[in-house]
Parts: C-alpha cells; structure tokens; sequence
C-alpha cells in the first residue's frame, strides 16, 4: 500500500500542513507509536486489534465452515461492526477474481437493517435449503441482529430447512447466541477477545462469508502481516500513520469532512466500513472528522462539485488498484467519440482518478492518493489494518478514547427500554421530545 500526501501540503491546499508541521507532529507520532507497541505487546482492549494477523487462524475458520462450502448464497446477520467488515472483504475479492476470472463465488447477501421490506427480499430470493447463514454478534444481544435471525430461522423452518445444519455464528465467550451455539452443536467462531466490532475485519467476523467463498484468507492475515511490519516510529515511514497523522493535522486546520473516494466499485462497502471505523472510533469529546462516502468516477458527476468549489472543509481520499482487468472501448467514427476507441475501460478510469486528483489540487483542496499493488487478498488485508493502524494513530492524536462508542450505546439502550426489554432512563427521553410540527 502507498500512501501519497503531497496533496496535502499547505504548499499546494488550504487547509494544508507546512513540510515543518509535519515534521514537528512526528514526533508526537513517535511517541503515540510506542503507545500502541506497548498496548500491542500487553494485548490491551482496542490496541489487540493490531495483534489480529497473528492472532487469526485461518484454518479453524475454514475447518468451522467446511460443512456450508457447497453453499449457493451466503446470509450475514449482523450489523455495524459485525456486518461491514465480512461485507468489505467479500465485495473486494467479488464473484471476479483479479485477474477477470470468475472464481465463481456465492453471493453474499448482508441482512443487517431491520427493514421489513428488504428482510422480505432477500428471503425471496436467497434459497433457503442451499443458503449459509453467518450470524455475527460480539455481544450476542444486539436486538437487529437478534431479531433478524430469529426471522431467518422461522423461514428456514417453514421451508423445512433444518437451520441448525446450515448456520455458523461468531461472537463472544458468553452470551444467548454462544448458548444458542452450544446448545444445538452448531459450528461457532470467537470474536477475539480485546478486539472492537470496527476492527475485526481481519478475524472470523470479516473472514467466514469469503471463507465460503473459497477465497484466499490466508492471503488476507498475510496482507495484515505486512500491514504491521510497516508500522514505524515515523509516519514517513508508515504509510498507515502518513494516512492517520495527515488526516488529523487536516481537521486542526479545518478540514472536519473526510470524502473516501475508491476508484473501484469493489470498493464501496470498503467506504462504508471506513466510515465507521472512523466515526465511531474518533466521534468523541467534541472532536473527530465526518466521514462522507463517494465512489469514482460516478461521484465525479455528482459531489465532485461541492469538494472542488463548496466551503474549504474537506479532505478527499482517492483509492486505487495500480493493476486491473480491463475491457477495451470499442473503435468508433462517431464524430467527437474517436478518441476513446482503442484505449480501455482502465484506462479511462484511471485518466478520471488523476483528472481528479488534479483538479482538487488545481482549486487547493487537500487530498490523499492511496494505491493498491491489485485488488487481490493481500493488498485488501494490508488496506484494512492500514486504516485501523491509521485511526488508532488519530486517536492517540487526539487524545481520545478510541475503543469505545457511549453514544451509540445510549441510542440501544433507548430503544430496548422502549421495546420492553428493560428500564432504561434513555427511553424516557423519547417521551421529552420537543415538537414544533408543521402540517
Ligand atoms: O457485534 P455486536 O455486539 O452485535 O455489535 C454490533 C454493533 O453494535 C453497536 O452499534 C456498536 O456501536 C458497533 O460498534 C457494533 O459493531
């Protein structure tokens, strides 16, 4: 993974940072470095994260999914955390390998809202007696997640599908979904211990659909291998920390709105996930960078606009595969369109990535290259710790808590006091709402 960050110097954008605060805050970075070793090597809540490349053992995951590999579609039930990293890695890896062969992979099918609508959908459309349904809760309470599995066990029921055989549940130690686990001997996975729903990508919470899809998990903890021999006391040594120390020196100076842009539609979800990772993560004591999610060149058509010529309070991430499969545009003598034929897909795509680029810096505004070898399992596993390297690093920047997420909990807390499932103070709330209706 290559980080650029000229882009964001003050030499070229405003908000910018000088060469010399850049140099200045590596020091900070030295000593937030050697935070995170020493939360590394005490496997501290949050910082075991990290620990995850040598931690996750691909084989048990394989071995605990074996029985579901004949699977025609793969169901995951489960929401933030427990959702977006399984659907990060499977998107990534895609129906396509890199190489443009179809590695012909079971769809994933993501049931993590509680829309009955969609739920209804996708019961429609998977079948349910060659479907294998991934259940994820680290807590094994979430009440979307419980709820939605306890619809997708009735209609498997109904349809004479004995779920027990075709479901594998990951999370925690303890808790109704483990016993729900043991009770029925059904294949269950651990969400690691010390590690946050955000940062489990790299475990069996992102890695059980993909493992029933056949693609290579070994080559994605190799890619977080290489993601953690790449942390350095310097972030012109890190591409992570380049990536998490130039994202907070920008907010200082304005940019409170992070655009993450992929050149890629296999990386959508990956926008998505980073958009929690760094909401969730840094959203704290006042502070923190709102995460905006855009996809090129489609967004060029649309938000471009707003990140070259609105208020100066954005960064834009542009992520790209150095290396893809490509398809040729067709020659043609239709007057004004010659010029596109005998290039490719590619390399228009590519030609927009640095139209782009360019444009954003022409205007002064800051953006980050990110660039990937291919998409393939190592440069996706060394992405996805390279951003939780990066917003861990931000952390410790900003001096907040990382690791947890109190506001998120309120609104739960809210809503189960409002469903019945217990006293809540937060519930009571709902009741105080302040009305100024207007019919
Ligand atoms: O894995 P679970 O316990 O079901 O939690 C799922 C999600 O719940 C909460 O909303 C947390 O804020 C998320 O960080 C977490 O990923």
């Amino acid at each position: 993974m290559r980080v650029d960050i000229g882009n964001a110097l003050a030499s070229v954008a405003s908000p910018g940072v000088s060469r010399d605060a850049l140099d200045q805050l590596d020091e900070t970075v030295a000593r937030a470095h050697e935070r995170i070793e020493r939360g590394r090597a005490d496997d501290e809540f949050g910082y075991a994260s990290l620990n995850l490349p040598e931690r996750t053992d691909a084989a048990a995951i394989e071995d605990a999914v074996e029985p579901l590999t004949d699977a025609e579609a793969i169901l995951t039930v489960g929401i933030g955390g427990s959702a977006l990293g399984a659907a990060t890695v499977s998107q990534a890896l895609g129906g396509l390998s890199a190489d443009g062969e179809n590695a012909d992979a079971a769809p994933l099918y993501v049931l993590d809202n509680v829309d009955p609508a969609r739920v209804r959908e996708i019961l429609a459309e998977v079948p349910l007696d060659r479907t294998a349904v991934n259940v994820v809760s680290r807590s094994g309470t979430t009440a979307e997640t419980l709820s939605n599995f306890l619809v997708v066990r009735e209609a498997m029921e109904a349809a004479g599908v004995d779920w027990t055989e075709r479901t594998v549940v990951t999370t925690g130690e303890e808790g109704p979904l483990r016993e729900l686990a043991d009770r029925h001997d059904m294949p269950a996975l651990d969400v690691p211990e010390g590690v946050p729903g955000r940062f489990s990508a790299l475990s069996a919470v992102g890695l059980v659909p993909a493992a029933i899809q056949g693609h290579d998990i070994e080559g994605l903890i190799e890619g977080g291998r290489a993601g953690a021999d790449s942390l350095a006391g310097s972030l012109f040594e890190s591409p992570a920390y380049a990536y998490g120390a130039v994202s907070y020196a920008l907010d200082q100076r304005g940019a409170s709105i992070t655009a993450m842009m992929p050149y890629e539609e296999r990386l959508e979800y990956f926008a998505e996930w980073f958009a929690q990772l760094w909401a969730e993560s840094l959203g704290k004591d006042g502070l923190g960078q709102t995460p905006a999610r855009a996809l090129g060149a489609t967004d060029q058509h649309s938000q471009l606009q707003l990140y070259r010529a609105g208020p100066r309070d954005k960064m834009v991430t542009l992520v790209r595969a150095r290396e893809r499969a490509d398809r040729e545009i067709p020659e043609t003598d239709i007057d004004g369109l010659a010029y596109l034929g005998g290039s490719s897909l590619g390399e228009l795509l590519d030609a927009e990535f640095e139209a782009t680029e360019a444009s954003l810096a022409a205007a002064g505004r800051p953006n980050v290259r990110i660039e990937l070898d291919r998409l393939d399992a190592e440069s996706v596993g060394e992405l996805l710790y390279g951003m939780e390297a990066a917003c861990i690093l931000a952390g410790e920047l900003y001096d907040i808590e990382t690791f947890n997420q109190p506001a998120v909990e309120w609104g739960k807390r809210a809503a189960r006091g409002l469903l019945g499932g217990g006293d809540f103070e937060e519930a009571d709330a709902v009741a105080e709402k302040t009305e100024l209706l207007v019919k």
